[in-house]
């Protein structure tokens, strides 16, 4: 790898795609991209109970640790190694799990807030936010968060409405102005080649390459992030 490496950054509202976005461009691209879901930086919460942790507005700029990224994300893009908290969001806290990641040619940050800090904003060499209509959004994660992230109806529900839709509306939808790239509908196969395009684009002579054939685009279980 050279350093330095091209940073992309994925944001969008809850559902609208950003993950399957961004794990097509790696398995397209292969191991030059490092994928960095920004769920990863919740702030570590482990000091309350879970019924606490089940009361927090996950949506609010305040429930991350901009710090860590910030700095991690410098790390990175500075050639160097990162040790990459986990989180588990069925117990809505990091694990004590951390993940070495070393660093890549192509660095993909992505996650609702992705374009909101200014310090990692002007880190992002790409600025890309995924655009999905609320609807099916808020479809798209009533089933992902009862089947894989362990919630009920009711409560998926009461979240969106007392915090995930105000917070969408206050914080997320704005950074679409600072977006360079919009692609509407989620994963759409000629923005995803596009955007692939450029990422290959982008690497250095000596970089690993993908042999496989382009992805098919599948929306199947994200659990494994
Ligand atoms: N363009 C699409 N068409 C149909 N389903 C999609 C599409 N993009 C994503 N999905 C599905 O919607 C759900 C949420 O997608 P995901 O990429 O995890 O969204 P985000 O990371 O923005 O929350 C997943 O089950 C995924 O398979
Ligand atoms: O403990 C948690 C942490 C986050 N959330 C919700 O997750 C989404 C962000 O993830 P996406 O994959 O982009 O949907 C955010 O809207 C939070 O509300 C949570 O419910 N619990």
């Amino acid at each position: 790898m050279s350093t330095p490496s091209f940073a992309i950054g994925i944001a969008g509202g809850t559902g609208a795609g950003k993950t399957t976005v961004a794990r097509t461009v790696a398995d397209t691209v292969g191991e030059a991209v490092t994928r960095i879901p920004l769920d990863n930086y919740y702030e570590d919460l482990s000091h309350l109970a879970f019924e606490e942790r089940e009361e927090i507005n996950y949506d609010h700029p305040d429930a991350f640790e901009w710090e860590l990224l910030r700095e991690q994300l410098e790390t990175l893009l500075s050639g160097r190694s990162i040790e990459m908290p986990q989180y588990d969001f069925e117990v809505h806290n990091r694990t004590d799990e951390r993940v070495t990641v070393e660093p890549s040619d192509i660095i993909v940050l992505e996650g609702i807030l992705a374009l909101h800090d200014e310090v990692i904003r002007e880190l992002l060499d790409l600025r890309v936010y995924v655009m999905t209509d609320a609807d099916v959004r808020i479809l798209r994660r009533i089933e992902r968060d009862v089947i894989e992230r362990g919630r009920d109806l009711e409560g998926v529900i009461d979240q969106y409405l007392e915090t995930v839709k105000p917070m969408h509306e206050r914080f997320v939808a704005p950074t679409k102005k600072q977006a360079d790239v919009i692609i509407p509908e989620g994963a759409n196969r000629m923005a995803l080649d596009l955007l692939i395009e450029k990422v290959q684009a982008e690497l250095p002579d000596d970089s690993p390459r993908s042999d496989a054939p382009d992805r098919e685009l599948s929306f199947t279980d994200q659990s494994t992030d």
